[in-house]
């Protein structure tokens, strides 16, 4: 009670009606082709600059172990390479960002099609600073998906041609939508992994 009464009116009216930290975040998307190095570089970064890094895919994975009532949906989704309704996505990845109490944010591998990108823009309200966009040719992202041994079921040669169909006819059109916006950064992410960092680091140095 003493306490209440102790504070000024104007900053308990200024309190109820503050933006959440998260909802003034900087954001930066990760975007390319499945293996194209994302969770790899997004580790890096987080080693040398102050963001948190959320994998979408990552947090539909956890969803499913969690034994939502959407976890056979999204598992299925998955192991048939297509992208999950937005609105459970966008619901993750704004938990996510609410609980990490962090304001500054890689996201990656997402916004993966239009509707991931405008459920995102109209339920966060936030604009990605930039974009960043590993591109790297098909047949390297194969040999990388197929060695890359994290027991996932969907990197198997017939889910990998699935998300390669994804990526073209609708994540492609995303990275040409940020490119026209002049919010684009293109990696070559074909090169080892310390040369792409590199390339990378600069983005974030200034
Ligand atoms: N530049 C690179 N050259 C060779 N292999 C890489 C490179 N970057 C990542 N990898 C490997 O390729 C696989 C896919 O990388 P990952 O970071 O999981 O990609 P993504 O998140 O884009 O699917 C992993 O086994 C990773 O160790
Ligand atoms: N925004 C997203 C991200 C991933 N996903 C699903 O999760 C799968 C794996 O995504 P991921 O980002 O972990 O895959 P990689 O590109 O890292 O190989 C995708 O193929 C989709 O089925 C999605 O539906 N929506
Ligand atoms: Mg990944």
């Amino acid at each position: 009670m003493a306490l209440i009464m102790e504070t000024p009116v104007d900053a308990l009216i200024k309190d109820e009606h503050e933006t959440p930290k998260w909802k003034k975040s900087t954001v930066v998307f990760v975007l390319g082709g499945p293996g194209s190095g994302k969770g790899t570089q997004c580790a890096n970064l987080v080693k040398h600059f102050s963001y948190t890094h959320f994998s979408a895919g990552d947090l539909l994975r956890a969803e499913i172990k969690s034994g939502s009532q959407f976890g056979a949906m999204i598992q299925s989704m998955i192991v048939d390479g297509r992208i999950v309704p937005s609105e459970i996505t966008v619901k993750l990845l704004c938990k996510a960002m609410e609980e990490s109490g962090d304001d500054k944010f890689l996201i990656d591998g997402f916004p993966r099609n239009e509707e991931n990108r405008i459920v995102f823009e109209n339920v966060a309200k936030i604009e990605p600073a930039f974009v960043l966009f590993f591109d790297c040719p098909e047949d390297e992202l194969e040999r990388r998906i197929m060695s890359r041994n994290q027991g996932r079921e969907d990197d198997n040669i017939e889910t990998i041609k699935k998300r390669f169909k994804v990526f073209v006819e609708s994540t492609l059109p995303i990275i040409s939508y940020y490119e026209s916006k002049g919010k684009l950064r293109k990696i070559n992410a074909a090169k080892p992994s310390e040369e792409v960092f590199e390339a990378v680091k600069v983005l974030f140095a200034s």
